[in-house]
């Protein structure tokens, strides 16, 4: 294993940008879609990677909304979250920050509370037996109305104890973050963190409306900033976290090539970005495969690699002492290694 692999294995690290129902593997699809007699248009785990070959964000949406229709009951949300943490226990992951799409569930009539109950069980086992710590994010689908985002907010108003944020995803294009801003003000009323994607495919402008319409505490993406001298500057300024997703930006046709991968950029740049694998069910690899890939592609130094992680605790919604604390442990870790 080279150097850099091996480093990238021992740094802890915490995940901000993933998507629960995009960690949905083949093999469990198939095995919840048997347990609940749902039919799915795949026959085999061959048929379904050959699907996943995406040309847009909209194309995959389309299949990762297919997708999620076997997850039913509290005990499939336990077992996909669970598979996860499982997954990214092996990666040393020591915290997560993970995405829910409630209304992908809701409107297909499972109620909010089967889905949070059996997201928030396997959060407590993970953290229980692994000592993972994690923030749950409700995420609103931006290609619906804010009053449905309002609907699910108000859903989710019993449930404010186990939910530490609100977030803005799927298709991007034609829905910009000013569409949302009342609910994001209200959600900010409540006393919930705000993120938001911003920059994935659609233009500059969505960052500027997430930063100043959603008052965003950390922004999903980003990559299109870079067209954007004034907004670069921003971001960096006031040191806003980017949780920049290398393999699903290949996946998605971002970019062309992951050599082309603009992360190296921002990093040069003063910009505080992270590493993150989005939905690794879908885009083929989770947070240590996006490490070793990007780092393989773009050539990242261990230096900048050492950066990423402490920017994984840095961007996180924990405590400034807990921060310290990971941050420490990082220290710690490169020490070793380096005698
Ligand atoms: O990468 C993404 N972008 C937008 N919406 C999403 N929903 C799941 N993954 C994504
Ligand atoms: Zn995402």
């Amino acid at each position: 294993m080279s150097s850099l692999h091996a480093l990238i294995e021992r740094l802890p690290k915490a995940e901000l940008h993933l998507h629960l129902e995009g960690s949905l593997e083949p093999e469990l699809m198939f095995e919840l879609a048997r347990r609940n007699g749902i039919e799915i248009p795949f026959a085999t785990v061959e048929d379904i990677h050959k699907a996943y070959d995406f040309s847009s964000l909209q194309d995959f949406l389309d299949i990762y909304y297919v997708g999620m229709n076997v997850l039913i009951t509290q005990a499939d949300f336990h077992d996909l979250t669970m598979a996860y943490l499982a997954r990214v226990h092996e990666d040393n992951v020591r915290h997560v920050e993970v995405f829910f799409d409630p209304q992908g569930h809701t409107d297909r009539g499972i109620a909010f509370a089967t889905v949070v109950n059996g997201i928030t069980s396997a959060l407590d086992a993970a953290e229980e037996k692994w000592g993972i710590t994690s923030k749950l994010i409700l995420c609103f689908l931006r290609h619906l109305s804010e009053e449905a985002a309002f609907e699910t907010l108000e859903m989710a108003a019993e449930h404010l104890d186990r939910i530490d944020g609100v977030g803005l995803d799927s298709s991007e294009l034609g829905h910009p973050p000013s569409k949302f801003r009342q609910v994001f003000a209200a959600a900010g009323t409540l006393g919930l963190m705000r993120v938001a994607h911003a920059g994935e495919e659609g233009p500059p402008e969505y960052i500027h409306e997430a930063l100043d319409m959603l008052e965003i505490d950390r922004l999903d993406h980003g990559n299109r900033a870079l067209e954007d001298g004034t907004l670069v500057a921003r971001l960096g300024r006031e040191q806003m976290t980017m949780t920049v997703c290398p393999l699903s930006n290949l996946r998605l046709c971002v970019i062309d090539r992951l050599e082309d991968h603009p992360l190296k950029t921002m990093l040069s740049l003063g910009l505080r970005a992270t590493i993150n694998s989005d939905d690794p069910a879908y885009f083929g690899g989770y947070i240590n495969e996006n490490f070793r890939r990007t780092a393989d592609a773009i050539g990242l130094t261990e230096a900048e690699i050492i950066e990423l992680a402490k920017n994984s605790f840095r961007g996180s919604f924990l405590e400034p002492a807990e921060i310290e604390a990971h941050l420490a442990e990082i220290d710690a870790v490169v020490a070793e290694a380096s005698t």
